[in-house]
């Protein structure tokens, strides 16, 4: 796709609504509303204006208009908003009456921001973060999106990175002026002092990365047990609704049903899932398999087992919760804690329990990582660094300067930018190489 045309999209969702907002991007904005509009507003005011098809001149709509000059748009380009009436209607007028101008289109999805990259007003992690951001269902999860919209991530890894290329230069240099005595040497040292140091705090950040991609994905908990515990009266307990078929008929559940809910703005998704127990019924026995695979991804476990029917939870695994249901049926023994779907008993205390798991495993937002990309960019970087060290220990300036290049290829992937020029800016500027 030729990005010289100019694309518009219903930026507001599509159900019905009392206001719809149509966005346009690309340089042929201004004829797109000189021909619509009437004219083109004076930039970043709202005015009102009556919209007409062009071709017929009938009123389409009288709408609210919104012209922002590039490059100090969201796109870079020149840019407008029309705010007009919700109707299914008056939407599907305005946006046949653009699509017939010429040079303009319908946007892709997710093109209006892949322009704000390509023209340099985004970088990658911002990118992501905005996605993150529209898809946040709870507080935690939009605060973590918005601090990484607004460039936390990035402009960490621009600071590593010219850090690195500070450590390049210097290599470099040092390759280049080998037969000059202790120069070299004081340049080497230098050069891996710095990679020493970044390596440290890029582990540090690594060690507990997985807080940031687990509060963007949420913190799973599986409803496991045997069959007939009460594992589904529970899940629909939980979720306020009938999400799961309850039965006294063991083995009544069989595929895997997720619930997803905010526990305190933090996001968890509960799993109920098929009883444990040896069986013939082939469609139950697939059910149990998909339990597995289920207790395979999970944060945390509620093992449930009813108080007149044991039968406890596997030993030594932390992720474990061992609940005893139907509380209701026998008077209280022994310490373990106990609940009952029916009268509601031990319910709060489960939910008080989950959210300090959830908030001890997902944190409140404060992770700089929030991607496995991100992730194993980072481990990447760490390890050609530790290499890069090594290598000069051993007098190797050739391959130090290598994995010190690897190291800058990976944080430039993480931004979405990767360049040489850069590390030959810096050499240049650093040392007057007058020979
Ligand atoms: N109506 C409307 N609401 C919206 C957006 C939008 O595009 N339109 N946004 C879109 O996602 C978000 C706001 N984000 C935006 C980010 C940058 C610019 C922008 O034009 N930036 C220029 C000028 C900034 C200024 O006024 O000082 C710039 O950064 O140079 C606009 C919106 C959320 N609300
Ligand atoms: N008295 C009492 N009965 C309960 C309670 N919770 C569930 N039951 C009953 O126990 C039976 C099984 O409940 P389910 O929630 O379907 O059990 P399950 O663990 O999902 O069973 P499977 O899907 O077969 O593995 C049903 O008859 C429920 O009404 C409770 O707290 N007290
Ligand atoms: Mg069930």
């Amino acid at each position: 796709m030729l990005s010289t045309d100019t694309i518009f999209a219903p930026a507001s969702g599509f159900g019905r609504a009392a206001v719809a907002v149509i966005r346009i991007s690309g340089g042929g904005t201004r004829f797109a509303l000189e021909t619509i509009a009437g004219g083109v507003p004076e930039p970043r005011r709202m005015s009102l204006r009556r919209l007409r098809d062009p071709e017929t001149g009938s009123v389409l709509d009288e709408a609210l208009v919104v012209f922002f000059p590039g490059p100090g748009s969201f796109t870079g380009e020149d840019g407008a908003e029309l705010h007009i009436h919700g109707g299914a209607a008056v939407r599907a007028g305005v946006l046949r009456s653009l699509g017939r101008m010429p040079g303009c289109r319908a946007a892709e999805a997710g093109e209006f921001t892949r322009r704000a990259f390509l023209n340099g007003r985004m970088d990658l992690p911002a990118v992501e973060g905005l996605a993150d951001l529209i898809d946040a269902q709870t507080e935690a999860q939009a605060r973590q999106a918005l601090r990484q919209l607004g460039g936390e991530l990035g402009r960490q890894v621009e600071s590593w990175r010219e850090d690195l290329i500070g450590a390049l230069a210097d290599l470099e240099a040092a390759l280049d002026f080998a037969d000059e005595g202790d120069v070299p040497a004081s340049l080497e040292a230098r050069a891996g002092g710095a990679a020493r140091r970044l390596a440290g705090e890029i582990e540090a950040v690594l060690r507990d990365s997985r807080r940031g991609e687990r509060l963007r994905e949420g913190f799973v908990v599986v409803l496991a047990g045997p069959p007939n515990a009460g594992k589904s009266s529970l899940l629909n307990a939980l979720a306020r609704r009938d999400a799961a078929i309850v039965s006294p008929v063991p083995g009544t559940t069989r595929d895997a049903i997720e619930v997803a809910c905010d526990l305190g703005g933090l996001p968890v998704t509960f799993i109920d899932t098929a009883g444990l127990r040896e069986t013939e019924d082939v469609v139950e026995r697939e059910g149990i398999v998909r339990t597995r695979a289920r207790l395979d991804q999970a944060d945390a476990v509620l093992w449930l087992d009813p108080v007149d029917d044991p039968c406890p939870p596997p030993a030594g695994d932390p992720r474990y919760i061992h609940l005893r249901t139907k509380s209701d049926l026998s008077p209280a023994a022994g310490q373990d804690l106990r609940l009952s779907a029916r009268t509601g008993d031990g319910i709060p205390e489960l939910l008080d329990l989950l959210s300090r798991r959830a908030g001890d495993a997902l944190g409140t937002g404060d992770a700089l990582v929030t991607r496995e990309r991100h992730r194993r960019a980072l481990e990447r970087c760490a390890e050609a660094l530790r290499r890069a060290v090594d290598a000069l220990a051993v007098d190797q300036g050739e391959l130090a300067a290598e994995d010190v290049r690897l190291a800058l290829r990976a944080l430039g992937e993480i931004t979405g930018r990767v360049d040489v020029e850069a590390v030959l800016d810096r050499l240049f500027a650093a040392f007057c190489i007058g020979k």
